[in-house]
């Protein structure tokens, strides 16, 4: 049975592990630019985890220009099987309050202006997101959750917008009313598509921060609201994530949702007209279908 390895890509407020053992930050080159930051390695209860800060260490990447493809080619690219996503967000439900967390399963993509797949002309792909995240490591994410004591509501649709303004009022009551979004965020899409196409299970926990500009007391979302929150909700990540490789084990057997078989029948272009360049840059992500 092959391995598990964890990787973490923390979001807003979440910079580090300070639990992860034998740490070392590492430089990791990908064909698909230069990843956020370095990555931290390091070993919990016996499990290799890897942890990238989406937006780099002193957040220096705004939710647009984050190098999605490079963080997750480089998260396949060191041997991570399993990506635990952990994001601050807004809250359209009265019930997911400031402190909260939501086991994100499903999203609606709003985001234009980022770089959504890795396939493309001379190796065209088309994997299934219907599903986009991992029923398997959700289920391991939630018992870590109730371990640390932490109010987790299973189940959410995350609204993933451009940024990196906030949203309009107006947009804010139709995401809730009309379009039935339960948070919203600037990060998780094209993040859990490409976790997909690279075939790495993917599970994205929202930790709520706010309630945008929707709710009738608490009024516009600023980030003022925002940082004051950030803080408890990192240390409460960092709690769940100790307690994620105790609940996900060591050995990794196949995904039983089929994560690390997506590309199994997603490449369309014939051999003979693939191109060798997109071919070459694609050896992590598609490397097991390619080779
Ligand atoms: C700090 S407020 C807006 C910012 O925070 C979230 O980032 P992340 O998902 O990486 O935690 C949100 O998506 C925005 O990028
Ligand atoms: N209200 C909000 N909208 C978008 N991204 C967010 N991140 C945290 N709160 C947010």
């Amino acid at each position: 049975m092959a391995g598990t390895m964890i990787g973490v890509i923390g979001g807003s407020g979440v910079y580090d592990l300070d639990a992860l053992e034998d740490r070392c930050w590492t430089a990791v080159d990908s064909p698909w630019g230069t990843p956020s930051d370095e990555i931290l390695t390091g070993r919990l209860d016996g499990v290799p985890m890897a942890f990238l800060p989406r937006h780099g260490r002193g957040h220096v990447h705004a939710p647009s220009s984050v190098p999605y493809r490079a963080n997750i080619d480089a998260l396949k690219r060191l041997g991570v099987t399993d990506v635990l996503s952990v994001s601050a967000c807004g809250s359209f439900r009265e019930e997911m309050a400031p402190g909260d967390f939501v086991l994100v399963d499903q999203f609606i993509d709003r985001t234009f202006a980022r770089d959504k797949s890795f396939f493309g002309t001379g190796c065209v792909a088309h994997v299934s997101v219907a599903h986009p995240t991992c029923p398997r490591l959700g289920a391991a994410c939630s018992a870590a959750a109730r371990d640390a004591g932490l109010t987790l509501h299973e189940g959410g649709t995350y609204l993933a917008m451009e940024g990196p303004q906030f949203s309009t009022l107006a947009e804010s009551r139709m995401y809730r009313d009309v379009w039935g979004a339960d948070v919203i965020g600037m990060t998780n899409m094209p993040e859990a598509k490409l976790a997909r196409e690279a075939e790495l299970c993917y599970a994205s926990i929202a930790m709520v921060t706010d309630y945008d500009s929707w709710h009738p007391e608490h009024g516009a979302v600023e980030i003022t609201d925002i940082v004051r929150t950030l803080t408890g909700n990192a240390e409460k990540a960092r709690a769940l994530v100790g307690r994620l490789p105790a609940r996900l084990g060591a050995d990794r057997a196949p995904c039983p949702h089929g994560c690390d078989r997506a590309l199994d029948h997603a490449i369309l272009t014939a051999p003979g007209q693939r191109d060798p360049a997109l071919l070459a840059k694609l050896d992590a992500v598609a490397g097991r279908v390619l080779a």
